[in-house]
């Protein structure tokens, strides 16, 4: 966001930045500093004579130079991810030049997984704050708050809100969570274009469980503990109308929710606003972007697809969501589609007989009990122990350990016969390697998908999965994994993270300024993905790589836009898709600074 002394003129590469700032106002705006790449006209008029050094950079080259060098001279992922942000708090231009031209290096670093070990230190790290911090606590301020941003109606197209209860697989960071918000924003403009400076990361604290956080003196957020229920929900509904109001033309995108509201929170907005909800869908719809390519690579049809998935939250449902859907397109009824998906969770197999205790959205899935009644059931204590950051699950899980045992995963798997084994459990080391040959048993090519962020979190890494079935597995993982070689074979990993994903999906939607997120644009924007990494050969990834996120992201913000125009939900009429998408995307080079 630009200072209220500045303002942008004209699109593309006739952008213009008029300020009436001078001086020193000049150079501490991030948004307007462009350091020794300043002109000696700008220099003149806008006061900087004295304030720089006097030799005059040729735009961001020798810049971009000593920027990599001092970020590669950062000892560790964290202290260079810290450099990545004062560097963005002194120059946004720099900022994303450097982050996309080193996007395989730097991705990690600013993204996940580094960026869960910057919120879990937020405390003692946060320099400049950024965004707007809104609290329970004063739900009518909210309004007021949102409009200290100092930006108007028309100057915000994107809000990243969260409340941080389940960031990443890391749990609940209160405050903190302020840096996932900025973080996912980063990968917007990195990866689609959106214009840094039409944005807004929120954080919506509504207290904390965390303990270490609620004992740690320079907390930065509001010490209580998480407030629920009601109040909660007026909470929210007062973030969007007041979010509404001021900013009616943006679109609302919502990150790492606890599973227990996620999905209400999504069902209350997704047809008043435009919205998504970025664990649910943006997950679904890049697992479904992989499953595209891995179904086709197995030879093997979508109506024939048996799928167990492991830690069944918002991720986990959200992905499975879309995998029922898919296979309904492929002739399945809506039923038989839901029964070929099983979900294991704390509890093991979910089942019907656990009606009263099963999350909204999960209950669709469960299981008859009648049906798994001869199924082996092993005593809770044999399995990783117990987390009480999911209530809901460890109530089923207790109340199943005392009637009889879990149906663990391997049963499950022994069972099942599975084609598709998907896990979102943040839980590591779970697909076993018992497990995984058992699978691997009964089918020419399975399909795993460990995506429990961070790395460290992974059920499984990809060199054990394709060591463990002998290089026939379809694998990709949430977080980045270096290639495999394995007999002579070298396996790319793609990266099923919903970054090569919701950017081009939220921007498709910004650039058609569609009234809401339809399902069909969510599964346009699965298929783009899959079209750009349609190589077969042995060991290619099952999608594109990272480094190419910036033309993935426009391919599929040109579908998402497409659809929404079809759809006629699309609000700006284009005759031409491509031109509207690659118009509005902003790139990082310096635009003339012009004073006024
Ligand atoms: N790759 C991606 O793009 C992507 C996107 C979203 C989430 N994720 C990852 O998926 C994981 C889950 O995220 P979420 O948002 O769904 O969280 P969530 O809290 O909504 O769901 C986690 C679920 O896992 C269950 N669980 C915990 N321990 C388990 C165990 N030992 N066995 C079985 N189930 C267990 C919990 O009860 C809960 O239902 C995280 O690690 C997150 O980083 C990855
Ligand atoms: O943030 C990520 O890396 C993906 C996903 O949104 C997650 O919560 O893990
Ligand atoms: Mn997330």
């Amino acid at each position: 966001m630009f200072s209220r002394q500045a303002k942008i003129t004209g699109i593309g590469c006739s952008r213009k930045i008029e300020t009436s700032a001078r001086g020193c106002d000049v150079l501490r705006d991030p948004a307007l500093n462009k350091g020794s790449a300043f002109t000696q006209e700008e220099r003149n008029s806008l006061g900087l004579n004295g304030l720089l050094p006097p030799v005059i950079s040729n735009e961001l080259e020798p810049q971009l130079t000593r920027a990599l060098t001092a970020y590669r001279k950062a000892p560790t992922d964290l202290d260079k991810h810290i450099y990545m942000w004062r560097l963005h708090d002194n120059n946004v231009t720099l900022f994303y030049a450097l982050l996309q031209r080193h996007l395989m290096e730097m991705l990690p670093v600013v993204y996940d997984p580094v960026v869960g070990e910057a919120i879990e230190q937020y405390s003692e790290i946060i320099t400049r704050p950024r965004g707007v911090f809104l609290s329970i606590n004063e739900p009518d301020e909210i309004e007021e708050k949102l409009s200290a941003f100092g930006a108007s109606a028309d100057d915000i197209d994107l809000l990243v809100a969260s409340d941080a209860e389940e960031i990443l697989g890391i749990g609940d960071w209160g405050a903190n969570g302020i840096d996932i918000s900025i973080g996912k924003l980063a990968v917007y403009t990195a990866a689609a274009g959106v214009d840094p400076h039409r944005v807004i990361p929120i954080v919506l604290d509504v207290g904390t469980n965390n303990q270490k956080l609620l004992n740690d003196p320079l907390y930065i957020g509001y010490r209580h503990s998480r407030v629920v229920g009601e109040v909660y929900d007026n909470f929210i509904d007062a973030y969007v109308r007041a979010a509404k109001k001021l900013f009616p033309r943006a679109m609302l995108h919502w990150e790492d929710f606890g599973s227990t509201n996620a999905r209400r929170i999504l069902s209350r907005f997704r047809d008043k606003v435009p919205t998504f909800n970025d664990d649910m869908q943006g997950t679904g719809a890049i697992v479904l972007g992989a499953l595209l390519n891995a179904v086709r690579r197995s030879d093997t049809l979508w109506s024939d697809q048996r799928v167990v998935i492991l830690g069944a939250g918002t991720a986990g449902v959200g992905i499975a969501d879309q995998i029922r859907d898919q296979m309904v397109r492929h002739g399945v009824s809506q039923d038989e589609a839901t029964r070929r998906i099983w979900l294991v969770d704390l509890p093991g197999l979910l089942t019907d007989d656990m009606k009263h205790g099963l999350l909204d959205f999960q209950v669709s899935y469960a299981r008859p009990a009648a049906e798994v009644q001869a199924w082996s059931r092993v005593s809770a204590d044999m399995l990783p122990a117990t987390q009480t950051r999911w209530p809901a699950m460890a109530a089923l899980r207790s109340e199943k350990a005392q009637n009889g045992g879990v149906i663990d995963l391997a049963e499950v798997v022994k069972k099942v016969r599975p084609t598709i084994l998907i896990g979102t459990s943040t839980t590591p080391h779970l697909f076993t390697e018992e497990l995984v040959k058992d699978m691997a048993s009964h089918v020419e090519r399975p399909i795993i998908f460990p995506l429990s962020n961070p790395t460290n979190l992974h059920e499984a890494t990809p060199a054990q999965l394709i060591e463990w079935t002998d290089g026939r597995v379809l694998v990709a993982t949430g977080a980045p994994f270096e290639n495999v070689t394995f007999k002579g074979v070298s396996y790319t990993i793609g990266q099923a993270n919903n970054a090569a994903l919701y950017p081009g999906l939220g921007f498709g939607a910004i650039v058609s300024r569609a009234s809401h997120v339809s399902d069909e644009m969510i599964f346009a924007a699965a298929q783009a993905v899959a079209s750009q990494a349609t190589d077969a050969t042995p060991g290619a990834a099952l999608l594109p790589s990272n480094a190419d996120l910036r033309a993935t992201s426009s391919v599929v913000a040109v579908a998402v836009a497409s659809k929404a125009q079809e759809q006629n939900i699309a609000q700006e009429k284009f005759t031409d898709v491509i031109e509207a998408v690659n118009s509005a995307q902003w790139w990082p080079i310096y635009q003339p600074v012009i004073a006024i």
